[in-house]
C-alpha cells in the first residue's frame, strides 16, 4: 500500500517534469547547462566534494526553475487582471530563480577556473 502511494508519487511529480521541460525554454536550458556542467567535470577529473557542489547547485537551479513556473500557473490559473499583487508575486518568484542561477555561476566559476588555470 505504502509502495503503491510511492509509486503514485513519483507518476505525479515525473508528469511535472515533462510539463516543465514541455513549456519552459528556461528550464530546458538549465537542462543541456547541466549536462555540459557535467561533461566538462568528466573531462576535468572532479572529486568528491566538486561533484557534490556541482550537483547541488545544479537541483538548486532546476528546482527554483520548477517552483516559479508552479507559482505563475497558480497566478494565470486564478486569472487575475493586471495587477500589482500579482506582478510583485510573478516578479519574487523570477528574482528566487535569478539568484538561483547567479549562485550556480559564480560556483561554476570557483569549480572550473583553478582547473582550467
Ligand atoms: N497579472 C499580472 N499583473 C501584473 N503584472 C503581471 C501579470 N502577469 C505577469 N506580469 C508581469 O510580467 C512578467 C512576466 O510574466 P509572465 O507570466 O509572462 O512570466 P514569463 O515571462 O512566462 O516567465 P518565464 O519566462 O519564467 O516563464 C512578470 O514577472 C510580471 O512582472
Amino acid at each position: 500500500m505504502a509502495d503503491k502511494k510511492k509509486s503514485i508519487g513519483f507518476t505525479y511529480a515525473f508528469s511535472g517534469l515533462k510539463e516543465v521541460f514541455k513549456s519552459e525554454r528556461n528550464f530546458r536550458f538549465h537542462i543541456i547547462s547541466a549536462i555540459l556542467v557535467i561533461i566538462a567535470g568528466f573531462l576535468l577529473g572532479f572529486g568528491l566534494i566538486e561533484w557534490m557542489i556541482a550537483i547541488t547547485v545544479i537541483g538548486l537551479v532546476m528546482t527554483a526553475e520548477i517552483l516559479n513556473t508552479a507559482i505563475e500557473e497558480i497566478i494565470n490559473y486564478l486569472r487575475p487582471e493586471i495587477h500589482p499583487a500579482a506582478k510583485k508575486i510573478k516578479d519574487l518568484a523570477a528574482a528566487g530563480v535569478f539568484i538561483a542561477a547567479v549562485t550556480a555561476f559564480v560556483v561554476g566559476l570557483l569549480l572550473f577556473l583553478p582547473k582550467l588555470f
